[in-house]
């Protein structure tokens, strides 16, 4: 669940940097580990500045000051595949053909074959086990079997049929072809969202955008938003005078099915994704899930009702209001602590979970307390928030979560960790309960929690994470591969992170 986004300026002689790094901070909680920033400047140069950190961190004015060119992308990444080693921060880049960017949201789920494909058979070389990095080098033998001196759309197109043809999972991605074009994508089921909108200038030239969520399009002033549709592209001329971006529909939609979990969790509340309001799809998750707690509690064991900040207040409001119980904040949250959940390791999430979070005794002592996340996922969140209520005097304690219980992997780009350390996973709703210490667990049913997203045009969504069937399907071997991979990592010395820049080539030398 990384941010993605570009930035087309028809003025070519503004430097596109500058709102780039803006645009990366509205989508921030989309991705903590790294950042980046890659421009396209005159001669068809390229510019970047990227490396693990938050966007405030990463890119210094210094670094920014560098980034010459009106066209230009960035990316905040939440790892899924690989590490969190900076020389997997993205954009990536590749030299040829003719000089390609790509930003990916999203996650392959053939990567085994994949690697061996670009091995054996095309003959490139994949420096990180990123996905993404093999997913822009698909793309790029793709376009290199055009064998031409220059591309047309019509070219990139075609190459794009053959990523569609080749990768398997979810993916929304934004690139550059140097002194060419941007362009964007969406996988055939739609599962990873990305946008589009349009600036009109004062000289009535147009500026474009595309981002994973309509908050950034909004605050810069871009209008005409509309989704890429699954299996759609579009090709932005980097100087917008040349021409109008064209769209293509690549390959038919095989479903429309955007994740479930960014209305739970994911996304900003202030976003619309597929024309669905997150934040009403969040305030109807708070009127189902107090329905279902009227079943399950008696109308006198509840006495108060507390979100766990951040992303559940607006679902635990709204159900206090449906149960007509006080909403209170209990808990009290440290600003300058990011998302938890998506820390890379588990270390950092633990130790983050008392720092972000503090109980007021006041709001506890000697009541009935009912609180609400979004979601239990390792259950690190809601095990010391259980703590903490108790530690404050609750008589009684109730979790409820907006989401259904998760047992599976999310395997989209969401790394919802391998199902042995979710803390539902093999257990009952009770055996839950006694794991995180309180005296009920309650969850949203996954009819109510797809009911309170449903609209007239999205009746589906990728809802695997709970059923554990995926849209796409996995190849085989491709589960114990990620767990491979993760035993790597989680052995490496010191750690794989660093504060260097990272070099074009991802030479990253830590
Ligand atoms: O069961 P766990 O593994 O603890 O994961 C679930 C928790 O993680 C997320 O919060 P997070 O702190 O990431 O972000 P938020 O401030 O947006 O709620 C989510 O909102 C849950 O509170
Ligand atoms: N969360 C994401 O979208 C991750 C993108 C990509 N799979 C990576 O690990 O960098
Ligand atoms: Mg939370």
């Amino acid at each position: 669940m990384c941010g993605i986004l570009g930035i087309v300026l028809a003025d070519q002689n503004r430097p596109v940097a500058p709102e780039l790094c803006d645009g990366c901070i509205f989508l921030q909680h989309r991705g903590q580990d790294a950042a980046g920033i890659a421009t396209c400047g005159e001669r068809g140069r390229i510019y970047q500045c990227k490396g693990n950190g938050m966007a405030r961190d990463v890119f210094t004015q210094n670094r920014v000051a560098g980034l010459s060119g009106a066209m230009g992308i960035g990316h905040l990444r939440y790892p899924t595949a690989g590490s969190s080693a900076n020389s997997e921060a993205q954009p990536f880049y590749v030299n040829s053909p003719y000089g390609i960017n790509l930003a990916h949201n999203g996650n392959l789920v053939n990567t085994v074959s994949l690697n061996r494909y670009m091995d054996e058979d095309v003959h490139r070389h994949i420096n990180t086990d990123s996905d993404s990095e093999l997913l822009l080098n698909i793309f790029a033998a793709e376009l290199e079997k055009h064998n031409k001196y220059r591309v047309n759309n019509e070219d990139v197109f075609h190459a794009l049929e053959g990523v569609y043809r080749l990768c398997r999972g979810g993916y929304a991605c934004v690139g550059m072809l140097a002194g060419f074009a941007m362009f964007g994508f969406r996988d055939p089921n739609g599962i990873r969202p990305l946008l589009f909108g349009e600036r009109e200038n004062a000289d009535g030239t147009k500026d474009y955008m595309l981002a994973s969520e309509s908050v950034v399009l909004k605050a810069h002033n871009f209008s005409k938003f509309r989704d890429l549709l699954p299996g759609e592209a579009v090709i932005i001329p980097k100087d917008p005078k040349a021409g109008p971006p064209e769209f293509k529909q690549v390959v038919p939609i095989n479903s429309y099915r955007p994740d479930l979990f960014e209305y739970v969790y994911f996304a900003r509340p202030d976003s619309v994704l597929d024309g669905i309001s997150v934040y009403h799809t969040r305030l109807a998750m708070g009127v189902k899930l107090a329905e279902n707690i009227k079943r399950r509690l008696a109308a006198d064991e509840v006495d108060v009702v507390m979100a766990v900040p951040d992303t559940a207040r607006t679902c635990a409001l709204q159900c206090a209001n449906t149960l007509g119980k006080p909403y209170r904040e209990g808990f009290v949250k440290n600003r300058y602590v990011g998302r938890t959940f998506i820390m890379p390791n588990q270390k950092e999430r633990v130790s983050s979970v008392r720092r972000k979070l503090n109980a007021m005794d006041s709001e506890f002592r000697g009541k009935n307390v009912l609180i609400v996340d979004d979601s239990i996922v390792r259950g690190t969140t809601s095990i010391e928030i259980v703590n903490m209520a108790r530690e404050c005097g609750a008589k009684k304690v109730f979790f409820a979560s907006a989401a259904p219980a998760i047992r599976y992997n999310h395997i989209y780009g969401i790394d919802l960790t391998d199902n042995k350390n979710l803390i539902a996973y093999n257990k009952s709703e009770s055996e839950v309960a006694t794991a995180l210490g309180c005296d009920e667990v309650i969850y949203q049913t996954l009819e109510d929690l797809v009911d309170c997203c449903t609209t007239e045009k999205i009746q589906n969504f990728e809802v695997g994470v709970f059923t554990g069937n995926y849209v796409t399907g996995v190849e085989d071997g491709y589960l114990n591969e990620l767990e491979r991979v993760r035993a790597l990592n989680a052995k490496a010395p010191g750690g794989i992170k660093a504060a260097v820049d990272v070099g074009l080539y991802n030479s990253a030398d830590y």
